[in-house]
């Protein structure tokens, strides 16, 4: 059947070039939107909305009542939405003919609800079954007897408005895919799974389907038997948890792509274990059917994990569709499917069966989602939102069949990244009422269609982008051209979008994952039309090579760079950029500002025993310049080949921008500067041109160790420095790179455990005073609050003042050239010395290690913990671990906002960690430049 759309209704219906130039610029026609039904899409300046015409005609009863029925059926919902897909194939092609049969069983088996231990329900089973003989199901068709895979005979009557399956068969197969549940039975399971390695729809009209058998049933009791959760003491679990190879982030999940499906449907069940929350162990198992638009074939894929805690996240679910992306996706074959699963499944069994044994208690009973997708925009979300809890009753919400959010009506130009006139082909458009966003069932309607890509924000990931594209079909292709050309023409429009991009890519970043993001979002690139170069790194420090030897003529003709990678990698490429540009005279040598305070008298001295002594007296630049008059420290402070000695920075264009999609262990760059770790919506940061300035520090290192020459030698750092624990804990996890991300607890411990103490002395620019007094409030006892401005898009701190169009020291480092330069120092033993540029949010500490650093105010926050019992620095790390936590609220710790620092050892050596890289230093000074590089990026939204 063919729908059209209407035609375009604005005025000129002509469409001429210049349609959005005119006085309304606005446009409007009349589309078919893709999932949504007959729209009147609008073009305003900056925005593209649409509004449903009205719904389609021939919805019929025969939909709804499946709807119904599936609802009812318990945890075989995967298959009826088979049979559903099934169906709707055959309502295609009135001719067609279920050539093997398809049979439901009623049947009752034992469920244990949440709060209804043991209450019996009845469950639908459904076989599908494979046998040569053909039945018809045309609309009219009448009951058919049908064999089941097991030989077991059934009964299918398919009417226009009516379903009804009956049989008794297919249960000893059903059974032995129902051990999808049973983890003692993983090689069963296996077998099962190369049974079905046939399944398949062969193409209509020769068979309409031809499927050799699916089914579930019955998964608690089978998980009743297996399962047990002892007392398990909430370490223990954890540790498990822990060594279960498992995809990090549900919103990996993005990086999976289902365009050359149709549809992709499927379900989730899992089962809850155990009393506490801490002790809750969820098993997971998922079924995802596919049918291919070319072949119409159907596959079906299936995952099965364990997760902690009472909401999973989906993220087993997910690790295994991601593993399964590309293989299953793409024909694998069962054989190849079950290898997969195999390396998925052990670790899980490795740690689920030791412990698990003897009579079960499921606590919390069965949760199962339901998805359906057509395109991935949805999936993560509709995935978060069904896992867990929560298993609602309500038909529209428990069919979860949401493409787009109902609120969807419009897009701004500026989230649209792209826009593609696609081929004649199928919009699909549901035969319920769209207000239900059950979209199943429904019709496919050839069409032209042009594709407008953009993206929604996530409801429970902050910050986090899902991509979301409109298809909108229309029987002209004219029509859809001229929206097309007037869109993108519109979009070329859009500021500070770049065209073309160096992108670095380290493939053994993180997991091992740097190839497979970046794949992952280069289709989003080359949907923007954004030229990209792509350097896929051999060996560390190959990226530096390219970054430091590439000429500036060359760097001017991209827009950036791009690092596919972590924070390591990324300081790589920034220090390969900057050590061959950015000439800026050196922050003082701590021996030249111990010199120089104490000849002047200003010091703020906190020694180990002392409180801080401190002079108020300020120090005027000439009498102790710090950067502006680099001289006075003599020769050997000066980097500088430049006779003025001022910050000289060839930056290739004023819009050159650094961007990270990452794929490192803990990419705190990235969640600082675009809200969240997620590939996706770094990708649409780039591509949509967003910018925000980060601060850069200059790490100096004098001498190496302290019998060693000076040689001043330089690091540019965006994130952290840190000496004692922090040098020691990357020293160590060195050793343990094999290991993964995982090598930063492991090494942490370890280095925890031997609680090292460092004596030193740190000098800082003491500017704090000053800044609190500007910032912050007295309570009522007279007691100065500080103010914390946490750091947000669009944020006051880092957009006040700086003129980043002249470039220079006295720009970039406000406070270095101010009048008054006072300097405190603290000596003593330390643990560890920090200096956070920005905030440093990762996953495992939420809130950073200074919740309140800005990307761009032109401050470093040193932070120095003072030798301490075991107990009191456990404390204090605990709470960088939790969201809220205080960190810095302990007497041991002192937080200073500086623009500078200098640091000498002067007892047992550690190294220092710039950015994640080993630096070794006796002798260190750093200063913050403001502002000093540009990022694709926003900031944190929340
Ligand atoms: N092809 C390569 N092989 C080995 N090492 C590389 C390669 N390319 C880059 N490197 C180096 O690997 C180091 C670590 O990279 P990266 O930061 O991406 O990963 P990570 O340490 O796992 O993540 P994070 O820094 O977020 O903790 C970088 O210093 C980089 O120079």
């Amino acid at each position: 059947m063919e729908r059209e759309g209407n035609d375009c209704d604005v005025g000129d219906t002509s469409l001429t070039a210049s349609l959005f130039d005119d006085e309304a610029s606005v446009l409007s026609s009349t589309f078919l939107l893709d999932h949504v039904g007959e729209v009147t899409l609008t073009f305003h300046s900056d925005r593209l909305s649409w509004k449903l015409v009205g719904p389609l005609d021939n919805i019929n009863s025969f939909s709804e009542e499946l709807v119904l029925w599936d609802y009812r059926g318990f945890s075989t919902i995967g298959s009826h939405f088979l049979l559903l897909a099934m169906i709707r194939r055959c309502r295609e092609n009135t001719s067609c003919s279920f050539a093997e049969g398809l049979t439901i069983e009623e049947g009752e088996i034992n469920l244990h609800a949440p709060g209804e231990m043991k209450r019996k329900k009845t469950q639908r089973v459904m076989g599908l079954g494979s046998n040569d003989k053909s039945h018809s199901c045309g609309k009219e068709s009448g009951g058919e007897t049908s064999p089941l895979v097991g030989g077991h005979q059934a009964h299918l009557n398919f009417q226009s408005s009516r379903l009804t399956l009956l049989g008794d068969g297919g249960k000893e197969k059903i059974h032995a895919i129902v051990s999808l549940h049973d983890c003692n039975k993983i090689l069963e399971r296996a077998r099962v799974g190369a049974e079905l390695g046939q399944m398949r729809v062969d193409p209509i009209p020769t068979k309409c389907i031809n499927v050799y058998g699916f089914g579930q049933v019955d998964g608690l009791r089978k998980a009743e038997k297996n399962f047990v959760v002892h007392e398990t003491p909430s370490v223990k679990l954890e540790q498990m948890l822990v060594t279960e190879e498992r995809v990090e982030n549900v919103k990996d999940l993005g990086i999976m792509s289902f365009e050359k499906y149709t549809d992709v449907f499927g379900f989730i069940t899992s089962y809850q274990f155990g009393e506490s929350m801490l002790e809750k162990v969820s098993i997971v198992e998922a079924l995802v059917f596919y049918v291919k638009a070319e072949t119409k074939t159907l596959g079906l894929m299936s995952g099965f994990g364990a997760c902690k805690g009472s909401n999973c996240n989906g993220k087993t679910v997910i690790e295994w569709l991601i593993l399964w992306k590309n293989k299953a996706m793409e024909e694998a074959t069962w054989e190849e499917a079950n290898l997969v699963k195999g390396k998925l499944l052990s670790p899980v069994m490795g740690y689920l069966q030791p412990r698990y044994s003897g009579p079960t208690r499921v606590t919390s009973g069965n949760n199962f989602g339901l998805f359906v997708i057509r395109q991935i925009n949805c999936f993560s979300e509709e995935l978060m939102s069904w896992y867990g809890w929560g298993f609602s009753s309500d038909v529209s919400t428990c069919l979860r069949v949401k493409y787009f959010p109902k609120v969807a009506t419009e897009i701004k130009l500026s989230e649209i990244y792209a826009v593609e006139l696609n081929d004649h082909g199928s919009i699909y458009i549901s035969s319920l009422p769209p207000a239900t966003e059950c979209l199943l069932l429904g019709e496919d309607i050839q069409t032209y269609r042009f594709t407008v890509h953009g993206f929604i924000r996530s409801k429970n990931q902050p910050s986090q982008c899902i991509l979301a594209d409109y298809t909108f079909g229309h029987t002209n292709l004219q029509m859809c051209r001229k929206w097309v050309n007037q869109l993108n023409a519109s979009l070329k429009q859009e500021v500070g979008r770049p065209k073309n991009l160096l992108v670095f890519v380290h493939p053994r970043s993180g997991k091992g994952n740097g190839c497979r993001t970046w794949e992952a979002v280069a289709p989003i690139f080359s949907r923007a039309k954004v030229e990209t170069k792509v350097i896929v790194t051999e060996r560390a420090g190959e990226a530096f090579g390219v970054m430091s030897s590439i000429t500036n003529m060359e760097l001017n003709s991209y827009d950036g760079v791009v690092a596919v990678g972590g924070d390591g990698f990324f300081n790589e490429i920034l220090n390969g950029f900057l050590s061959p540009r950015f000439k800026a005279p050196y922050p003082p040598t701590p021996s030249d500002f111990v010199h120089v305070v104490k000849d002047n008298g200003y010091s703020l001295a906190h020694d180990d025993d002392d409180e801080i002594v401190g002079e108020t007296s300020s120090k005027k630049e000439d009498q102790f310049p710090l950067i502006s008059s680099p001289k006075q420290f003599g020769s050997r402070i000066s980097n500088l080949n430049s006779s003025d000695k001022a910050a000289e920075f060839p930056v290739p264009n004023e819009w050159f921008r650094f961007g990270i999609i990452p794929a490192g262990s803990t990419d705190a760059i990235v969640i600082c500067t675009t809200g969240t770790r997620d590939p996706i919506t770094s990708a649409l940061h780039i591509v949509l041109g967003k910018r925000v300035h980060l601060d850069i520090a200059q790490v100096v290192r004098w001498k190496t160790t302290p019998r060693s020459e000076v040689e001043p030698n330089v690091r540019y750092a965006a994130s952290f420095s840190g000496y004692g624990f922090y040098g020691d804990v990357i020293t160590e996890s060195e050793k343990y790179r094999w290991m993964g991300p995982k090598r930063y607890d492991y090494a942490g411990t370890m280095v925890f455990l031997k609680h090292r103490s460092y004596e030193a002395e740190i000098a800082y620019l003491d500017v704090e005073s000053d800044e609190i007094n500007l910032t912050s409030k007295r309570d009522h006892q007279g007691n100065l609050i500080r103010a914390k401005h946490i750091c947000r898009t669009n944020c006051k701190v880092c957009n006040e003042k700086p003129n980043h169009a002249s470039v220079g020291v006295c720009s970039l480092t406000p406070h270095l050239n101010s009048e008054e330069t006072r300097w405190a120092r603290s000596k003593g033993h330390f643990l560890s010395v920090g200096a956070a540029v920005i905030s440093c949010r990762n996953e495992k500490a939420p809130d950073g290690l200074v919740a309140d650093a800005h990307l761009s105010d032109g401050f470093l926050h040193l932070i120095l913990i003072r030798d301490c019992p075991h107990a009191s620095y456990l404390w204090h790390l605990t709470q960088l671990t939790r969201r809220g936590g205080s960190p810095l609220n302990f007497k041991f710790v002192e937080h200073h906002k500086t623009p500078a620092f200098s640091f000498t050892s002067s007892g047992d050596e550690s190294v220092w960690n710039v950015d994640g890289e080993i630096f070794q230093a006796h002798q260190l000074s750093a200063q913050v430049f403001r502002g000093l590089v540009s990022m694709f990026a926003s900031g944190p939204e929340v």
